[in-house]
C-alpha cells in the first residue's frame, strides 16, 4: 500500500460498490421520485433518458464519486424551474429512503444529507416563496 493509498479517505462512491450500485440506487429512486405527485410533473418534459441521467449525477455528486457532468451549473439548471424548499426536501428524502433500502451505512447518509444541505441554495428557486 502506497502513502498515498493510506491518506486518501475511500469515497462513499467506491464504498457502496461505484458505478453499478449507483445504478441500482437510481432505479429505485427514479421509482420514488416519479410516484411522488408533487414532484413527478417537474419531469414531465423531460426524457426517460435524461431522467435517468440526472438522478445518477444527482447521486454521484453527492456520493462524492467523480463529478463527470460537464454541463450547466446546478443554479444554472434548476433556477428557472421554481422548486420551493419544500420539494427539494421530499427529493431529499426519497434519496435517504433509497439508500436506506439499499442497505448504504448511516454514516454514508448522514454525509449525504450534508452535502444536500450545502448545495440547496443553488437547486431550490430564491423567488419560490416559502415552499408548500
Ligand atoms: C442535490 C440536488 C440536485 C442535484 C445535484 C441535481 C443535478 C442536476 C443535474 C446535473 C442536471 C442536469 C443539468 C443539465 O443537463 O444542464 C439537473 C437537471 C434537472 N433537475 Fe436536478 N439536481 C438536484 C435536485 C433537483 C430537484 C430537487 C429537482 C426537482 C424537484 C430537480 C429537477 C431537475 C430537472 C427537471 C432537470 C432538467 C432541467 C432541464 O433539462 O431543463 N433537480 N439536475
Amino acid at each position: 500500500m502506497t502513502v498515498t493509498e493510506e491518506v486518501t479517505p475511500t469515497s462513499h462512491y467506491e464504498r457502496i460498490g461505484g458505478a453499478s450500485s449507483v445504478k441500482a440506487a437510481v432505479e429505485l429512486f427514479y421509482d420514488k421520485v416519479l410516484a411522488d405527485p408533487e414532484l413527478a410533473g417537474y419531469f414531465v418534459h423531460v426524457d426517460m433518458v435524461e431522467q435517468r441521467r440526472h438522478l445518477a449525477l444527482m447521486l454521484t455528486v453527492v456520493l462524492g464519486g467523480p463529478n463527470e457532468y460537464a454541463g450547466r451549473g446546478l443554479a444554472e439548471a434548476h433556477q428557472p424551474l421554481g422548486i420551493p424548499a419544500a420539494h427539494y426536501a421530499k427529493v431529499g428524502e426519497h434519496l435517504a429512503a433509497t439508500l436506506t433500502e439499499l442497505g448504504v451505512p448511516a454514516d454514508i447518509i448522514g454525509d449525504v444529507r450534508t452535502v444536500l444541505g450545502q448545495v440547496q441554495d443553488q437547486v431550490v428557486s430564491a423567488d419560490a416563496g416559502a415552499g408548500a
